[in-house]
């Protein structure tokens, strides 16, 4: 864990010091858009012209950012125009690393080492944390984004011209709803299990329970209203959400202590969970071995013995009641 500070590598864990215990996540830096026409977005320099084949994801398989692009790439049928590295799921002293082990890939790009080198091979002087998901675009060797509710915007329609078009999770009729989910579960679920686990302080940790269980427990009654977050069409609130719910019993529930109860004791948020695992093309982008070893190997300020637990049982194959939705 660390960061890059004018370009060097720094090994530091998140300064919760600053703000009373509580876990503050920082603001992507790379924040420029693939579009159809190549045009920069509204208020931005740089432009990306949508190509086969020019861009490259970098990921980790336990991260619920990443997972995010992972589906939408997956549904949207982009498997062959955009390429995908793994990285390994430890991530120690040199942050995320390429070592090729337990299903990462390797940087199949440059063979770097440490996912900070593709950092600074981009920008040279970078100040910032060193996170997944990465687009990078290899005609200009460069990180086009790793903002992940951006990237998913971009690969749910810039790539329509030889992706599913017929697919659209961001329908704009539909837009101020999935906003106002988006705006909820952020805060409180997404990021509110880090705001949980990574609490140093107890009344900072609390908070984040109370409002998680709170925002749930109302998810869970919008859930028994129709199948969808909003309605009965898939949008992009829900692939939010999935990442997040996929994780919460075998890590979030024991590692960041978000333990009032299960999902699996919410009636439709569990049986919700299992129906998006069961759409095609989803469970073959969920890695509970990555997603638990991560979690559990790589916060030694919370699991000093890194013991990966064997349990819960899970079966998120298992039927769901959803389709009484219609
Ligand atoms: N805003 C980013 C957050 C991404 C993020 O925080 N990813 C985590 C992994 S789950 C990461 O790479 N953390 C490394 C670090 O903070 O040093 C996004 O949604 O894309």
């Amino acid at each position: 864990m660390g960061l890059l500070i004018d370009g060097e590598w720094s090994d530091a864990w998140y300064d919760t010091k600053k703000s009373g215990g509580k876990f503050e996540r920082d603001e992507a830096r790379f924040r420029d858009w693939v579009t159809a026409d190549g045009a920069p977005a509204a208020g931005r320099e740089r432009g990306f012209k949508a190509e086969p084949g020019r861009y490259h994801l970098y990921v980790s398989l336990a991260c619920p950012w990443a997972h995010r692009t992972l589906i939408l790439r997956k549904l949207k049928k982009l498997d062959d125009l955009i390429s995908v590295d793994v990285v390994h799921w430890w991530m120690g002293d040199n942050g995320w690393t390429f070592k090729a082990e337990d299903g990462a890939t390797g940087d199949s790009l440059y063979g770097a080492d440490y996912l900070h080198q593709i950092y600074t091979r981009a920008a040279p002087n970078y100040t910032g944390r060193v996170t997944v998901p990465v687009l990078w675009d290899k005609q200009q060797e460069t990180i086009v984004s790793n903002e992940s509710s951006e990237i998913i915007r971009m690969l749910n329609s810039a790539f329509d011209e030889w992706g599913d078009a017929s697919l659209d999770f961001y329908r704009q009729d539909l837009r101020g709803d999935i906003d106002a989910v988006n705006e909820l579960v952020y805060p409180n679920v997404n990021n509110g299990v880090y705001r949980a686990g990574f609490a140093t302080k107890q009344d900072a940790y609390e908070e984040a329970f109370k409002d998680l269980f709170a925002t749930l427990d109302q998810l869970e009654a919008r859930l028994g209203q129709h199948r969808y977050l909003v309605g009965s069409r898939l949008t992009e609130a829900d692939w939010r959400l999935f990442t997040t719910l996929v994780r919460f019993d075998p890590v979030y529930v024991g590692h960041f202590k978000c333990n009032r109860q299960r999902i699996a004791d919410y009636p439709n948020l569990s049986n919700y969970l299992r129906d998006l695992y069961q759409v095609p093309g989803v469970a073959e982008t969920v890695d509970l071995f990555h997603i638990k070893h991560h979690y559990y190997g790589s916060h030694p300020t919370i699991n000093p013995t890194r013991i990966v637990p064997v349990g819960p049982a899970l079966d998120y194959s298992a039927p769901h009641d959803r389709a009484r939705f219609g």
